[in-house]
């Protein structure tokens, strides 16, 4: 059997969001439910989707995520995932553990009855200083998660990473290696970095893995501190765009097909040609 049992059609919704949570909730639902109306059986939304980006909004939009009643974000996103019977990546946002007060980027997944999948707490934090470009130092604020998150479904298993951890191709290979159909990444990439980088390594984890490969970026917003890339796309694996947005808001639904995958993998054989018996020390 294929590593994806049967089609599915994913939609990622590339959202516009703002500065009221519940507005953003609100909008957030309504825009995941227009996607299960066109079909979608997998929804992906956004990395931080409900508060806008940046290291000062982390704390003040962070919700404790141990259970629906703590948080209202995953009392909105367990009710919809619900509501329209469909899978759903919902995006990431600032968590806070109540335990420790550690703040985290993190991504809950729920099933079509509302039940929480997987938690992802984003594990390579968003540290870079391009000299006159960009400085972003996620790690001022966040602490990182300590685990790869992989989710069954009836359609087989899905990789999950948070922006940045896309540059780290070990995650999606480790998830490939592990049976996953294809990795998802909400993320949030900027305007530097988003041309020279955001397909480019949307493009490489597909072809690497031969897995579809999907990026969910909010919409682009000049008003916000932040200027994200946008862009959301999903990759075959084969490494070709299938469907790819600009800045503004808008959903992109794609079918996912096992047979793409098998016939990619005949075609170029490199899942069976691999030479375990060279690679050492690949952790060094
Ligand atoms: N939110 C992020 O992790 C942004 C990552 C990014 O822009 C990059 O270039 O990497």
């Amino acid at each position: 059997m294929s590593i994806l049992r049967r089609p599915l059609k994913l939609a990622l919704v590339q959202l516009a969001t703002g500065a009221d949570k519940s507005t953003n909730l609100a909008h957030a639902k309504a825009k995941v439910i227009e996607a299960a109306e066109a079909g979608a059986n997998i929804v992906v939304l956004p990395e931080c989707f409900n508060s806008p980006y940046g290291t000062n909004f982390f704390p003040q939009y962070a919700e404790s995520l141990s259970t629906r009643e703590t948080s209202q974000t995953f009392g909105t996103l367990s009710a919809v995932a619900k509501e329209t019977a469909t899978y759903l990546v919902g995006g990431s946002i600032p968590e806070i553990d109540p335990t420790t007060s550690k703040l985290y980027n993190t991504s809950l997944v729920f099933s079509p009855n509302g039940d929480l999948l997987a938690k992802h707490r984003k594990v390579h934090l968003f540290d870079i200083d391009i000299p006159g470009k960009i400085k972003f130092k996620e790690s001022e604020v966040l602490s990182p998660g300590d685990k790869m998150t992989v989710f069954e479904t009836e359609y087989g298993k899905i990789g999950l990473g948070i922006c940045y951890d896309i540059r780290f191709p070990e995650l999606a290979m480790t998830a490939a290696r592990n049976g996953c159909f294809a990795m998802v990444y909400p993320g949030a990439f900027n305007m530097t970095t988003g041309p020279l980088h955001w397909s480019l390594l949307a493009r490489s984890r597909a072809v690497d893995n031969q897995i579809y490969v999907a990026l969910c970026s909010p919409a682009r917003d000049l008003n916000a501190t932040y200027h994200a890339w946008g862009h959301s796309m999903v990759v075959d694996p084969n490494g070709e765009v299938l469907e790819e947005l600009d800045a503004e808001e808008g959903i992109v639904i794609v079918n996912l097909d096992h047979r793409r995958i098998d016939e990619v993998r005949r075609g170029i054989p490199v899942t069976t040609q691999r030479r375990f018996d060279i690679y050492k020390n690949v952790a060094e």
